[in-house]
């Protein structure tokens, strides 16, 4: 598959993916009422036979807001349609960067899944369009952010306001799971909110179909090269003792994420954290669990099941299905059959916002555009131009530079590449702070809420002056010849900024 890839070189992997995808929607409409449909027109059939279909858009069709976050193979810009003024969230990937990271196959899977799925606790996948260096998928927007957020910003949350998301997840997972996927990546990054704070999951890019899928997915669309190369896929925190020990796949592992989502809900904190990978593993293993004294005696319970070693004890698992699972304690009072119906939570904001959403910024979108190497801004920005031709890293991470915040601390024609709310951690004490690269290139960190630069970490193209070292997929170091700082990164991007800083060393 890789080498028939790279033969085909930038955009070859996508393009060959969309005629598979014809092609098996062919058969599938030969076979059924559509034979007004000439096989000829591809564009129509695509169009027919996708829910979402493959559009031929262009970058420049929308006008781009905020980042609404960054994965390990995306970005996801807000984005409004031009001529609809209908408001998307656009995850965007750099063809490069997946054909070299071996992410092709995620990508045909989260697509193909997305658009089958038809619930309204999971994100809806709206069209997808490419140009030659990305793909685009336009999702809709989740205005509420991340659970994650929710929790970090709240400390932790109320048993009333978790027993609502709990529900909400259980209602979306019991549909997934009765289509025969399992998501295998639940954790509070991928369970977004909508504006009004409903839950949607998201990212199906580690899905499992089982045997009895009722979702047709095409044989190399596939998340399980990383299961083939004895790489677990999903979140350490969140991952079963079962995958650790290479057993079988089943819906088991949904419902102990679950339990780890609802423990971290309740606390704050996942009930498996510890300073390395390693060290989670081994308290996964010897289920080393510790429950504060302030859980409710339902809540307890209902963790102290989800996360049993066996897999089929779990509630949810067992011959009744979610049966056992919605009718658990912690749960009384909730009306299944009008759920969406619901109040929920209200969402806290972060920090220094005014009203939720991305509405108030779009006045500040900032106008730089790209894709096709046509990359433009307004007041011909050379600097940002030649930042996004510095590597797929490089152009990867600019997206960044769309929130424009940032940019006051910046001197004109400074673009930002890549950026992070991370830990700043020193022997006894850590601080919030966002670290920033820009194009200049410069290192900064600055006080968040004062929107003040803390430090400036002078700059080097020679790594024996500036170089980083990742000790976690969370936890890196940058060493100058003076000093080496500390730095934990939330959303395990550690690696990531190891590879921006150094394809800007060698660009
Ligand atoms: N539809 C959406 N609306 C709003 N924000 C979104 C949406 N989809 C994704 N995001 C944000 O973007 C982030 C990255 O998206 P996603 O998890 O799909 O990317 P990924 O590259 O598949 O990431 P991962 O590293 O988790 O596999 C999410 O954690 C979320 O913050």
């Amino acid at each position: 598959m890789l080498a028939l890839v790279e033969e085909e070189g930038r955009g070859g992997a996508y393009n060959k993916m969309e005629k598979e995808f014809n092609s098996k929607l062919r058969i599938q409409s030969n076979s059924s009422s559509s034979k007004n449909i000439n096989n000829n027109d591809s564009q129509r059939s695509k169009n027919f036979a996708f829910r979402a279909p493959q559009e031929n858009f262009s970058i420049q069709d929308f006008e781009l807001g905020k980042i609404h976050g960054v994965g390990s193979y995306s970005k996801v810009v807000r984005a409004k349609k031009k001529d609809t003024g209908i408001v998307y969230a656009l995850k965007i990937m750099d063809k490069e960067f997946i054909r070299k990271e071996n992410k092709t196959g995620y990508v045909k899977l989260e697509r193909i899944v997305l658009d089958q799925l038809d619930h309204p606790g999971v994100v809806r996948l709206f069209f997808t369009f490419q140009d030659t260096f990305s793909l685009y998928m336009a999702l809709e927007s989740c205005e509420g952010g991340e659970l994650f957020d929710q929790i970090t910003r709240k400390g932790r949350l109320s048993e009333d306001e978790a027993r609502f998301y709990a529900a909400e997840v259980v209602d979306a997972l019991e549909y997934i799971n009765s289509m025969g996927l399992i998501h295998r990546d639940i954790k509070p990054e991928n369970l977004l909110l909508t504006e009004d704070g409903h839950i949607k999951i998201a990212d199906f890019g580690s899905a499992k179909p089982m045997q009895d899928c009722k979702i047709t997915v095409l044989s190399n669309a596939t998340s399980d090269s990383d299961d083939e190369a004895c790489t677990f896929v999903g979140t350490a925190a969140y991952v079963p003792p079962e995958v650790l020990n290479s057993s079988p796949a089943t819906f088991g592992i949904d419902l102990w994420a679950l339990g780890c989502t609802l423990y971290q809900m309740l606390s704050g904190t996942s009930p498996f954290k510890d300073a390395s990978e390693w060290l989670i593993f081994q308290r996964i293993i010897a289920r080393d669990i510790r429950f504060p004294n302030y859980f409710s005696a339902e809540a307890r319970d209902l963790v102290d099941k989800l996360l049993d070693m066996d897999p089929s004890r779990r509630p949810g698992a067992g011959p009744d299905g979610y049966a056992s699972l919605k009718s658990h304690p912690f749960f009384k009072g909730i009306d299944w059959t009008n759920l969406r119906a619901g109040t929920p939570p209200k969402l806290a904001l972060e920090p220094g916002v005014l009203s939720s959403g991305g509405k108030d910024q779009d006045s500040s979108w900032n106008p730089l555009h790209f894709g096709d190497g046509s990359l433009q801004t307004s007041d011909g920005n050379s600097a940002a131009a030649s930042a996004f031709q510095a590597g797929s890293i490089t152009r990867l991470a600019s997206i960044d530079s769309y929130d424009s915040k940032w940019q006051q601390l910046l001197e004109p024609g400074e673009s930002v590449l890549m950026i992070s709310m991370v830990k700043k951690v020193q022997k006894l004490t850590s601080k919030k702070v966002q670290l920033i690269l820009t194009n200049k290139p410069k290192l900064i960190y600055v006080d968040p809420a004062k929107l003040v630069v803390k430090g400036n970490i002078i700059w080097s193209d020679n790594p024996d002056d500036l170089s980083i070292h990742v000790t976690s997929p969370s936890n890196f170091k940058i060493c100058t010849p003076k000093k080496v700082m500390s730095f934990e990164d939330p959303k395990q991007r550690a690696l990531q900024w190891k590879k921006a800083i150094e394809a800007l060393q060698n660009r």
